[in-house]
């Protein structure tokens, strides 16, 4: 059974380019005093997550919200593994796949047919998977024969369209998604939304940052409400998104 728990997760993300004093005034200005901090060797660094412990099990659909900057990405970073917590633990069971930035790791040299590939074996796909996926990915993206181009000639709709048809094409068993999707044109929208809900339905865990509370309200049975990179709640969806809506009106 598939599980994600995090238990006292603190991430403290360095910033090499900027001198403490000015980034601190922004900050303040922002009102994230508390999110930054000097530390003994001058790296400022800024506090992404602070102190978060929670757990997400199988059946379970999760719903991130919370104001820009509470640590919505962030915490989905952390949970995929891209990032390492300073402090705490992450501890999971079950095949993780993120659909973060949907476009990264792509080849502008490579053709699609080959972006495929690449793609496919970046997200832990096997060699012989690719090979059974490919042509569906091919069918579904509906760039005929400019799979055989290399993806520079592409325009970004078209690039997202391929990314978008690799990285669904992937069996997950937690499934991330990042707030994605100005997925191309109408048609291909409608197309995108219909794949997505049913790697929704394939996935036993999936965790959602959005700002659309009437789509969370619709899609997930649980939510986390990030304020300043720590939980503000964790609870049945309505409980916590009406807390948040009173919240934000108030
Ligand atoms: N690469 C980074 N380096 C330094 N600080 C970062 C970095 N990425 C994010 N942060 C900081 O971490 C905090 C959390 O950011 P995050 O992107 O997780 O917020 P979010 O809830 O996803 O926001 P939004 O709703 O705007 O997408 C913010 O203060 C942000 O400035």
């Amino acid at each position: 059974m598939a599980f994600i728990q995090l238990t006292g997760v603190t991430l403290d993300l360095p910033i090499y380019e900027v001198h403490g004093r000015s980034l601190k005034r922004q900050m303040m200005r922002l009102g994230r005093k508390n999110a930054i901090a000097e530390g003994n060797d001058g790296v400022v660094v800024v506090r992404a997550l602070s102190d978060v412990t929670v757990r997400f099990e199988s059946g379970d659909r999760i719903g991130l919200i919370g104001h820009n900057g509470a640590g919505k990405s962030t915490i989905l970073r952390v949970m995929a593994g891209i990032y390492a917590p300073t402090v705490g633990e992450v501890a999971r069971e079950g095949k993780v796949v993120p659909l973060l930035d949907i476009s990264l790791g792509m080849d502008d040299n490579s053709t699609g047919l080959q972006n495929i590939r690449l793609r496919g074996l970046l997200l832990g796909m096997t060699d012989s998977e690719i090979k059974s996926k490919q042509q569906e990915i091919a069918e579904f993206c509906e760039l005929g024969d400019y799979l055989d181009l290399p993806i520079r000639t592409y325009s970004s709709g078209m690039r997202v369209r391929l990314a978008f048809a690799i990285s669904t094409a992937v069996d997950a068993e937690i499934l991330l998604l990042d707030e994605v999707m100005g997925v191309g044109d109408a048609s291909f929208m409608h197309k995108a939304q219909a794949r997505l809900a049913d790697l929704h339905r394939r996935s036993e865990i999936v965790v959602l940052a959005m700002h659309s509370n009437a789509e969370i309200r619709r899609t997930c049975n649980k939510v986390l409400w990030m304020d300043n990179g720590g939980v503000r709640m964790f609870g049945p969806t309505e409980e916590v998104v009406s807390a948040y809506e009173a919240f934000v009106s108030s």
